[in-house]
């Protein structure tokens, strides 16, 4: 079992978040994700979508429910336990999240870091080794020409390639990509979509991408996962996605667009 390429990475079950003042954003969801499976999960905005993937990485801390990763508990680590698992997990976010006055390249090391505040790493000093790893995945994501501009400098989608070359600094098991594309023009998605892609088939890092439009689903992932008020409403392959299906996830009014 150990060695089997269907081994679960990660285990999700009975997930429950509430968040302060009441609103339930997630309800006893249960999934498992397969070491490296490219998941989508879609669902409208407000479905539990950020709430599922910040869960994962505790960056939000769910109500009840259990969490492993790699045959480790998140949901029962300690502060210790916690950090180790994070420098595994790597992040992308919708807005980018990079220190805008800081150059791409001390973004990028502020991977090495795994979730320390970003502004640790003006104080921190990094070795000739990090450095050239930091530049070696500017290359791969083609931009090590704007290592010493400043982050605010770039284009958004030059600064969401920045998003994903700190995520690769921590050579992450997995990613979570949160609606990473969803700040782009429609047709830079693509541009980050295939790093992401090349990421998870070349590099068999396991991704988890919240994602909005059905085309991308269908062209990067191997499997959905759909929430609808905080709940659990599909999992399957791209395909079962039939309009019924679509109904189920997006409500009756819904309209396909891609
Ligand atoms: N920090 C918070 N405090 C209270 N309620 C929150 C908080 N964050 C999210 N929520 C609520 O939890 C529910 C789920 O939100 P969440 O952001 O997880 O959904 P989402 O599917 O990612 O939506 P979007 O696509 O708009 O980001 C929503 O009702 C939202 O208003």
């Amino acid at each position: 079992m150990e060695h089997s390429p269907q081994k679960n990475l990660l285990e999700v079950k009975n997930l429950t978040k509430v968040y302060e003042g009441g609103v339930k954003a997630l309800t006893d969801v249960n999934f498992n994700v397969k070491k490296g499976e490219f998941l989508a999960v879609i669902g409208l905005s407000g479905s539990g979508k950020s709430t599922l993937l910040r869960c994962i990485n505790r960056l939000v801390d769910p109500t009840s429910g259990t969490i492993i990763f790699n045959g480790q508990s998140v949901t029962g680590a300690t502060d210790e336990e916690l950090r180790m698992i994070r420098r595994k997990i790597g992040m992308v976010f919708q807005h980018f999240n990079l220190v805008s006055r800081s150059s791409v390249l001390t973004n990028v090391l502020s991977g090495r870091l795994g979730y320390a505040n970003p502004a640790w790493s003006l104080i921190n000093r990094f070795s000739d080794e990090d450095i050239k790893f930091a530049i070696h995945q500017l290359e791969r994501v083609g931009i090590a020409d704007k290592a010493n501009y400043r982050a605010d400098e770039l284009s958004g989608g030059q600064q969401q390639r920045v998003g994903v070359a700190r995520a690769l600094m921590q050579d992450p098991e997995m990613i979570l990509a949160d609606e990473p594309v969803a700040s782009l023009d429609p047709v830079l998605a693509h541009s980050i979509m295939q790093y992401l892609e090349e990421i998870n088939k070349k590099d068999g890092v396991t991704v988890l991408c919240s994602l909005h439009f059905l085309d991308l689903v269908h062209r990067y992932s191997d499997r959905v996962i759909a929430l609808n008020n905080g709940q659990l409403v599909f999992d399957g392959l791209p395909k079962e996605i039939d309009d019924n299906k679509f109904k189920e996830i997006y409500g009756k009014d819904a309209e396909r667009v891609g």
